[in-house]
């Protein structure tokens, strides 16, 4: 089935982001490509320590030292190179454009201010509307994330929210400006099961009812299958596998694809023993010669260990960087 395409958001070309540690250069993002589109959920996916913050920070312009984007990334928003604008352009950019949801709202809420002074301010800053507007409109964001009695909870502090407000308000905050990309880090992880559906349903209607794009940074696959429309695979800084969500759990290509859903718990059915991906994810710090995955792949073969897979269009937005398909489809 051939996805419509929808129009391009963001455009990440070789994204680099290397960390500059007293014990080496501790390459987090190596070499990533890949496409947003409007109204599009794309999902982030990949074991601990794959490069999946590292990347939307560096789309947010938040990587800090001793963290660096490499010259030559690109990360396209329309004609602005994200990777090299000024801190001056990118605070426009941040929180009005593309904005951020986080596991832990605490880190995007500040203790001292009420919600409602939080989210007017964010609005005040990047738009010119008076004060009361800003008011109303903090007032009917909090309802449109599902908060009761928004007028009573715009007076509160966030300690005074449980932690399910507290992700309602957080992502309140990240819609104050209509954002065209919204990037979700694990942002159910933290909340317990019935709060957690609530959030992602919220996060769907908005997609639907706005257009907005989101980038959800997950580990749990049954939250992929529930709001993703397209997938990125990562391994050790870089995308492995891209493909329409339908085609990640239909036909996996590459081996650590596989190899997630098989050990992913969200898939599995009561009880049963889960594998799991022997071995571990190479220090970005010395990473080897071939393919990252070579020495946990059950398909590896005398080439993997020398050489990179290059990336394979197997099918319709659908590329895998792996040998074992070097002889399918075409690059573009
Ligand atoms: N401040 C830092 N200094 C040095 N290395 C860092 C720093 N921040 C991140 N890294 C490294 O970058 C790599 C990627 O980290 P990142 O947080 O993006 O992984 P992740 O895939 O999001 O993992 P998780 O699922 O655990 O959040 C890791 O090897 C990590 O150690």
């Amino acid at each position: 089935m051939e996805q419509v395409k929808n129009k391009k958001i963001l455009d990440v070309q070789d994204l680099k982001v290397y960390f500059y540690t007293q014990r080496g250069v501790s390459k987090a993002v190596d070499g990533n490509n890949f496409r947003m589109y409007e109204n599009e959920t794309l999902a982030i996916v990949g074991e601990s320590g794959c490069g999946k913050s590292v990347t939307a920070m560096s789309i947010l312009g938040l990587v800090d030292e001793p963290g660096k984007i490499v010259e030559g990334s690109k990360i396209m928003y329309g004609d602005t190179n994200l990777a090299t604008v000024s801190d001056d352009e990118i605070r426009k950019i941040r929180g009005n454009d593309i904005s951020m949801i986080f596991q832990e709202p605490m880190t995007s809420l500040n203790p001292v201010f009420t919600v409602g002074r939080q989210i007017t301010e964010n609005i005040l800053l990047h738009e010119d509307v008076s004060k009361e507007e800003a008011n109303e409109r903090a007032v009917k964001l909090l309802e449109m994330v599902g908060i009761a009695r928004p007028e009573k909870i715009v007076t509160n502090y966030p300690h005074q929210l449980s932690g399910g407000m507290r992700q309602r308000v957080m992502i309140a905050m990240a819609l104050a400006c209509n954002p065209k990309l919204l990037i979700a880090d694990e942002p159910t992880t933290a909340l317990d099961v019935t709060i957690q559906a609530q959030i992602l349903k919220l996060m769907n209607d908005l997609k639907e009812k706005t257009g907005t794009s989101i980038m959800l940074i997950t580990h749990d696959l049954g939250v992929v299958a529930q709001m993703a429309d397209h997938v990125n695979v990562m391994y050790a800084g870089k995308v492995v596998e891209t493909a329409p969500v339908f085609e990640i759990f239909k036909n996996p290509k590459h081996p650590y694809t596989k190899g997630l859903m098989a050990s992913m718990p969200s898939l599995s059915t009561g009880g049963e023993r889960l594998e799991t991906i022997e071995g571990n994810v190479p220090n970005p710090i010395n990473l080897p010669e071939g393919c990252y995955f070579a020495d946990r792949c059950p398909n590896c073969m005398e080439k993997c260990k020398k050489a990179q897979p290059k990336d394979v269009k197997v099918a319709s937005r659908h590329h895998v960087s792996c040998f074992l398909y070097e002889n399918e489809g075409g690059n573009d």
